[in-house]
């Protein structure tokens, strides 16, 4: 049988769906093809985002913080709540609960906007026609006029930490713990181990994170960095940087870890190990030998700049290009293509994508860090301005962290914005918004933010820049 679409999409993640979705807002008959399958054996879309990532952590997250707070902070609020218990497989059970309800919701909206879902694995042959291998092992070829390649990624997995069964895991794995490990080992300490770490620390588990390099979240401004570092360390996650794990050894229920830094070889015994060292870009299966689509030296999809592979009508979006594997910006690709394809003119910013961290407190930047203006000799100037004097944040109890702007020193054009703070990651869309506009610092300075909010620290932030902040003494008075 052969069906012919003006567009297939192979994957339903944040990528692949928001471009479905959108093609067929703009009238092109569109096909998705989604291989997922959950732990029920049912298929479902959403891709990592929706099924092992983004949302089942964000929703462990917040269930781990509301119990660290009624345990430790309560108190404060003259809030007693003695004997607060946590009901693990409850929290796991409402982590699947929206799960299930994300993705059928996204089953509902191709409905809606007449999408055809494909149940089965797809692959790129020559020709823009895609193959579909259902569940059941039988196939079909689709026909394109386009094809969206928007197959993810996967975590890296390392020869010295291979997984197991349920002691060494993954990200996915470490969604599923049924009890709260005693002591928990954290291989990696980017995005995912601080999250992971997070959660299971905050429900009392003992957590030691070995991070390969000597730098604290390298990518990231220094300066909020080591804020970060300070706090995550206060809260018990042992950091243990310039540390590389090079062996484990399973012995029953336990794990131990041998691993090396500046000061020699040390061991360490776990009862459960994450391993969190990044993901690669997924293509197996994908493309057909003769579909003649290239890959480039790190195993991505090579694309242009609006994510054209090199056949002319294939495009590949999210996690399997360049770029940060960010669902965000696989959105916001998909949304591009779709565009594009339906003959609008469009364009994606890489340079205003916004990263969050989800700790306690958020962390999250969009834009230049200090680093990157020092090394790329861009003249600068920095307004920072600490949650220690916002009311609002007092009034909430936590008053960590800071709002650190960098502007142009001539032009005063924001070049970054970097926050660390609760709600920092909706606090960062003020960023957003003005690197795309491209504001000044004084465009910011002139708006009136709401009393009391979080945000004001963004006001005073860019109030700062110039040295006319109100709420603190301004080390540089100007006029
Ligand atoms: N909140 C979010 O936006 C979010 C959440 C989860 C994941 N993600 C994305 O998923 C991707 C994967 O996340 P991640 O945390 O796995 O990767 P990452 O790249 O953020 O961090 C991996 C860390 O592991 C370290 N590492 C590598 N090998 C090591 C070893 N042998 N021993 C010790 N440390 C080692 C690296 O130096 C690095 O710091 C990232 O691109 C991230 O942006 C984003």
């Amino acid at each position: 049988m052969s069906d012919k679409f003006d567009v297939v999409v192979i994957g339903a993640g944040p990528g692949g769906y928001v471009a479905a979705i959108r093609a067929a807002q703009l009238g092109l008959k569109t096909a998705c093809i989604e291989k997922w399958v959950n732990k029920e054996g049912k298929s479902v879309l959403g891709g990592t985002c929706l099924n092992v990532g983004c949302i089942p952590s964000k929703a462990l997250l917040e269930a781990s913080h509301k119990f660290h707070e009624a345990k430790h902070d309560f108190d404060t609020f003259g809030i007693q709540a003695p004997n607060v218990t946590m009901d693990v497989p409850k929290m796991i059970e409402r982590k699947d609960k929206i799960v299930t309800q994300l993705t059928g919701g996204i089953a509902m909206l191709f409905k809606a906007n007449g999408v055809t879902p494909f149940e089965g694995t797809g692959k790129l042959l020559a020709g823009k026609k895609v193959e579909v291998t259902g569940h059941d092992g039988s196939t079909q070829v689709l026909e394109a006029e386009n094809v969206i390649i928007a197959s993810g990624s996967v975590p890296v997995e390392i020869p010295p930490a291979p997984l197991t069964e349920d002691i060494i895991v993954d990200s996915t794995g470490a969604l599923d713990f049924t009890a709260t490990p005693a002591r928990l080992g954290v291989i990696g300490g980017g995005v995912i181990g601080l999250e992971l770490g997070s959660v299971w620390s905050r429900l009392g588990a003992e957590v030691t994170v070995f991070e390969a390099m000597d730098t604290f979240l390298a990518a990231m401004d220094q300066q909020i960095a080591k804020e970060v570092k300070k706090s995550l360390t206060k809260q018990g996650l042992q950091i243990e940087l310039g540390a590389r794990v090079t062996a484990t050894q399973v012995n029953g229920q336990e794990v131990e870890v041998t691993y090396a830094d500046a000061k020699g070889e040390h061991k360490k015994v776990f009862d459960k190990l994450i391993v969190c060292v990044g993901r690669k870009p997924y293509t197996k299966g994908v493309l057909s030998e003769d579909a003649g689509v290239s890959l480039d030296e790190r195993g991505f999809i090579f694309v242009d700049d609006q994510c054209q592979t090199s056949v002319p009508g294939v495009y590949a979006i999210g996690d399997v290009v360049r770029g940060p594997m960010l669902a965000h910006k696989a959105s916001e690709e998909g949304v591009t293509v779709a565009e594009i394809i339906a003959g609008h003119k469009a364009q994606m910013n890489y340079d205003a994508i916004p990263g969050v961290i989800y700790t306690f407190p958020e962390v999250a930047s969009v834009g230049k860090t200090e680093e990157e203006l020092k090394a790329a000799g861009v003249p600068y100037k920095t307004g920072v301005f600490p949650f220690s004097a916002i009311g609002r944040a007092m009034a909430n109890n936590c008053t960590e962290g800071m709002v650190k702007i960098l502007a142009h020193e001539e032009t005063d054009r924001v070049l970054g914005m970097h926050i660390f703070g609760q709600n920092a990651g909706e606090m960062i869309h003020n960023g957003v918004i003005a690197l795309e506009f491209a504001s000044s610092a004084e465009d910011l300075a002139l708006m009136c933010f709401a009393h009391p909010t979080l945000s004001e620290a963004v006001h005073e932030a860019a109030l700062a820049v110039d040295g006319h902040a109100i709420h603190m003494a301004n080390r540089k008075k100007r006029k």
